[in-house]
């Protein structure tokens, strides 16, 4: 039978679960975590008791499955019911009424059924304890008051009526509603039929949703309904003490002395054996009308947290009941016995109570006594430690709770996660607090074995600037490149199409240059979204007879986007259609002003087929570079990035390797990405072995045990200790991050970002199908600029969003507008994997509202509704204190415990809202999937009729896209 877990009360009960869990232990329940299982009675008790009930006076405690001990918590020295103990032995709150299964321990204010109500008990009414109509949701089950045995009978309407009249009172309505509760005194000393206090305002028809035992048949007829019943019932099915016994019990208890009563456990336990010690009293129990099932108020008593008592007499006598169930007899009715506390307790254990107790303890006599010491971990044991990142199966693991309940929370929280996926720190912390743990940054600090010391700055030498070549198709990249090694690799490549060597180291006068030979700007601007910031100086070559492009443009877009200074190759000078002020105006237009025009963007005119104006190139890019102050520490283990990286058929994993500072060496042991090893040899852009490199020399690295990516950094580290330790370290960090979605910018989050200082620059990426939209939109966008919040335009082009402005995006953190344009596929994928967001339209203002809204805050997600499932109502019952309980059967998709829900009768939506419980059989069910029949109640709505269909539905939150970028395609 399902338990109501402390974290689901939690959630009933709108606290949250430290609280509760506090709540709990000082009302003498043993719990250790959220996620312990609380008996009924526990439930009941709490509930009680949060409702300012009367939990202060008494507590209650079943012992048995029919026995209940209520023991005064105050420290009136109740001499009738315990001696000289606190306790209170439930006898009047007839608590013992429970049905087999319902005991419907949850009650929570039910301690003082009336004795007419506890009478009649029936023992058959199965599930339907009374339920309140109240709205209770969740709870259903553990409120299940009173129950009978029948366990499957659905509560006929009359059975409700008649039980109801009976037992108003007891109705406990476990709802934060419900009334005051009484002083702790009068609870004590009213124990029987006086339960006001916890009277539920309900109505009276409500409370006698009470079930009586003709229900079976109708049970049988419609099996659906069993499931309903089942939330209300208590877990546990118990026989239920026969009324007379139990209003024998009740006397007895009163007159009877302690000795006596001792004799008379006895006596009961030759009789049944398996039954542990019970105190059951009924109040007023009406002996003659079994079938009328009162509920039994049984106050929180459910929990037995002495386990001595009964455990193991328990069990059988389940077993047994179950077996008669399982062979269709009906579970023989339970007796009620009436037992004092000595009765439960060794004089040996009661002494210790009260040694536990507080104050000065008499023997025999304390007030917590049974009090189960609570088992809460020690804080040293509620910390745990995780890493920048954990999945949600290894964080379920660490804390010992379930995973399901993780991913609930992060439900709450607003982030849908599965097992596998991997949440950060903070929000893990976050998670672990609501389990009451402690959350502890993993002790490995990659920094701590990494961090470089400071360089003094008379160690810093010159170095050689390193130079990227961008520029449109066939505008010269490659055979610049050529020009300047004097090697004539274009005559070998085969249609003309770059070779990618890496990256070349020259000389020039004894000075150097490295040049790197990336493809384009994307695979610059891809290294720059690892981190890797290896350029100092982009050349931009435009043919002179081509002009700007829109290549040009984006390597333009690209390199200030990455903050690096362009200095531009105007190319093909020997043409005899070439143009340089042509390309000179072009380039100014798009923010590259020539010195000689009073600008700061240095142009040299070359013929990279004629090899003329090379070297006035180099000479610039040296005077750059020494504009640039390009220093570096050579005297230290070196540290470097990848440039590009292979794996060779005859020598393993291959690494080009910038050095970007201190010398590499033959034989140093390094950490490169997720892999360590020993530089086993090493080689120069020529293909020369060399035995050490400095500051920006590329090298040819062997010795790798894996392929590196490019842009990753390559590390000296003094032993290989180390650098295995750092390696596997990230290996780990980057399956876990693998899984986490890093969070990009997205119009969604962007004036949470500004909110918290994230950003201060909106860059955004725009995309159009025309030059003239572009224009358009470009203007109005820069001026939604703001002083606190600037909008920038990092790229703007026209065609579809490719691969490269994705790319370009996740560098700069930026959001691509496509305006009557969209990704292509392969553009598309890469948004996803990087977290891109893109977004379509076909209205200008639309965009600009867009992004104006984002940046105030006021961008509403769009939701869009999501029908998951459809239940046809077969069956309803009424319960008191839950109210109608519909037996469904689930036609298609499924119902989900925490679906909206609409209600629909004759083609006409009744009722919209949410589900309030959903069960399978006893259980409550996270969801019911098709072909299945469920037990389910609707939140604040009671009108539900046979024949209704119930929709559940959820609302799924949609990216604000307009219309024209999927139309578009
Ligand atoms: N006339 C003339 N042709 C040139 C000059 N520079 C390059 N070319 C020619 O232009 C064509 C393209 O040159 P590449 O160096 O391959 O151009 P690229 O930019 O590297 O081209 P991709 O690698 O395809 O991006 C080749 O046929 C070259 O011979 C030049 O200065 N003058």
């Amino acid at each position: 039978m399902a338990r109501v877990r402390v974290h689901e009360l939690a959630k009933e009960l709108d606290m949250n679960s430290k609280e509760l869990i506090e709540r709990i232990l000082k009302l003498g329940i043993p719990v250790k975590n959220h996620m312990s299982a609380l008996s009924d009675s526990a439930v009941a008790k709490i509930r009680d008791h949060l409702q300012g009930g009367t939990q202060e006076q008494v507590e209650e405690k079943r012992i048995g499955r029919r026995v209940i001990r209520r023991r005064k918590k105050a420290e009136e020295p109740e001499p009738v019911a315990a001696e000289a103990r606190p306790e209170v032995e439930v006898s009047a709150e007839a608590p013992a009424v429970q049905g087999p299964d319902q005991e419907e321990p949850a009650t929570p204010k039910m301690e003082a059924p009336q004795p007419a109500e506890a009478a009649e008990e029936a023992p058959k009414v199965p599930e339907e304890a009374p339920v309140a109509e109240a709205a209770q949701p969740e709870a259903p089950a553990p409120e299940a008051p009173v129950t009978t045995e029948a366990p499957a009978a659905p509560p006929t309407a009359e059975a409700h009526e008649a039980a109801a009249p009976a037992h108003p009172e007891p109705i406990a309505p476990q709802l934060p509603e419900t009334e005051p509760a009484p002083s702790p005194a009068e609870a004590a000393e009213q124990p029987a039929g006086h339960p006001p206090e916890e009277t539920v305002p309900e109505p009276p028809t409500a409370a006698a949703e009470t079930v009586t035992e003709s229900l079976p048949e109708q049970a049988e007829a419609a099996p659906e309904a069993e499931p309903v019943s089942e939330p209300t019932l208590a877990e546990d099915e118990e026989e239920v003490p026969a009324a007379e016994e139990v209003k024998k019990g009740v006397e007895e208890e009163e007159e009877e002395e302690p000795g006596k009563k001792k004799k008379a456990k006895r006596r009961r336990r030759k009789r049944r054996k398996d039954e542990p010690a019970k105190i059951i009293r009924l109040p007023d129990l009406v002996p003659g009308e079994p079938e009328e099932e009162p509920e039994i108020p049984v106050p929180a008593a459910r929990f037995v947290p002495d386990e001595q008592v009964s455990r193991e007499p328990l069990r059988k006598k389940r077993a047994r009941d179950d077996e008669e169930v399982g062979a269709g007899k009906r579970p023989r009715r339970v007796r009620k016995e009436v037992v004092s506390r000595e009765d439960l307790y060794s004089k040996k254990e009661l002494r210790a109570q009260a040694e536990r107790g507080r104050g000065v303890p008499k023997k025999g006599e304390s007030k917590d006594a049974q009090k189960p010491v609570a088992t809460v971990p020690k804080a040293a044991k509620r910390r745990i430690k995780i890493d920048e990142a954990i999945t949600v199966a290894n964080l379920a693991k660490q804390m010992g709770v379930k995973a399901t309940e993780i991913i609930k929370k992060l439900l709450l929280l607003g982030l849908p996660a599965n097992i596998n996926q991997a949440i950060d720190f903070d929000t893990a912390a976050l998670v672990a607090s609501e389990f009451q743990y402690e959350v502890e940054k993993a002790g490995f600090e990659e920094e701590d074995i990494l961090q470089a010391a400071e360089d003094k700055p008379e160690d810093l030498k010159p170095r050689p600037p390193v130079v990227t070549v961008m520029g449109h198709v066939d505008h010269g990249k490659t055979s610049l490149l050529d020009a300047i090694r004097h090697t004539n690799v274009i005559d070998g490549e085969a249609g003309g199409i770059t070779q990618h060597i890496g990256a070349y180291f020259v000389e020039l006068d004894g000075r150097h240059i490295t040049f790197l030979d990336t493809p384009g700007h994307e695979a610059f601007t891809a290294m720059r979204a690892r981190g890797a910031k290896v350029t100092d100086l982009v050349i931009l070559v435009v043919a002179a007879d081509d002009g700007v492009m829109q290549q040009t443009v984006e390597a333009i877009n690209h390199s200030k986007a990455a903050g690096v200074p362009i200095m531009v190759a105007i190319n093909k000078i020997d043409k005899p259609n070439a143009n340089v002020d042509r390309v000179k105006r072009e380039l100014a237009e798009h923010g590259l002003i020539p010195e000689e025009w009073g600008g700061d963007t240095t142009m040299v005119e070359i013929s990279a087929k004629k090899r003329m104006g090379i070297e006035d190139l180099m000479e610039m890019v040296l005077l750059q570079a020494e504009l640039l102050e390009l220093k570096a520490n050579p005297e230290k283990p070196a540290r470097g990035r990848v440039i590009e990286a292979k794996l060779d058929k005859g020598r393993g994993p291959v690494a080009t390797v910038l050095v970007q500072e201190g010398t590499l060496r033959e034989g140093d042991v390094y950490v490169c990405g997720t892999y360590f090893g020993r530089v086993r040899s090493m080689f120069d852009d020529k293909g020369r072995r060399i035995s050490e490199a400095g500051p920006s020399v590329p090298v040819e690295v062997l010795g790798l045990s894996g392929v590196p990516n490019a842009g990753d950094d390559f590390v000296v580290l003094p032993d290989e200790k180390q650098a295995k330790l750092v390696a596997e370290h990230r290996q780990l960090k980057q399956r876990e991050k693998e899984l986490t979605r890093t969070t990009k910018v997205t119009l969604e989050r962007l004036y949470e970002q500004i909110q918290e200082g994230q950003i201060k620059e909106v860059n955004v990426i725009l995309k159009t199908d025309v030059q003239g939209s572009l224009e358009a939109i470009r203007d109005s966008l820069l001026k939604l600029s703001t002083p606190e919040v600037k909008v920038s335009l990092i790229h703007a082009g026209t065609g579809a969003i490719s691969e490269s402005d994705v790319m370009l995006a996740s560098a700069s953190n930026a959001i691509i507008i496509g305006f009557n344009v969209r990704a292509d596929a392969k553009a598309q994928e890469l948004a996803e994997q990087e977290q891109v967001d893109i977004r379509y339209y076909d209205v200008i203002y639309q965009i600009l509202n867009d992004i104006k809204d984002a940046m105030v805050g006021l961008l509403e997600p769009e939701y869009e509704e999501q029908i998951i499932g459809r239940a046809e109502v077969r069956q309803t019952f009424h319960i008191s204190r839950i109210g109608t309980v519909a037996g469904c059967y689930v036609t298609d998709g499924k119902m989900e415990r925490n679906a909206k829900v609409r209600l629909i009768r004759d083609g006409v939506v009744v009722w919209d809202g949410k589900l309030a419980s959903l069960k399978r059989f006893k259980d409550d069910a996270r969801e019911v999937k098709a072909g299945f029949e469920c037990g389910l109640t609707i939140e604040n709505f009671n009108d539900i009729k046979v024949g209704d269909q119930i929709e559940a539905y959820q609302m799924v939150e949609v990216k604000p896209t307009l219309e024209s970028g999927e139309s578009e395609g």
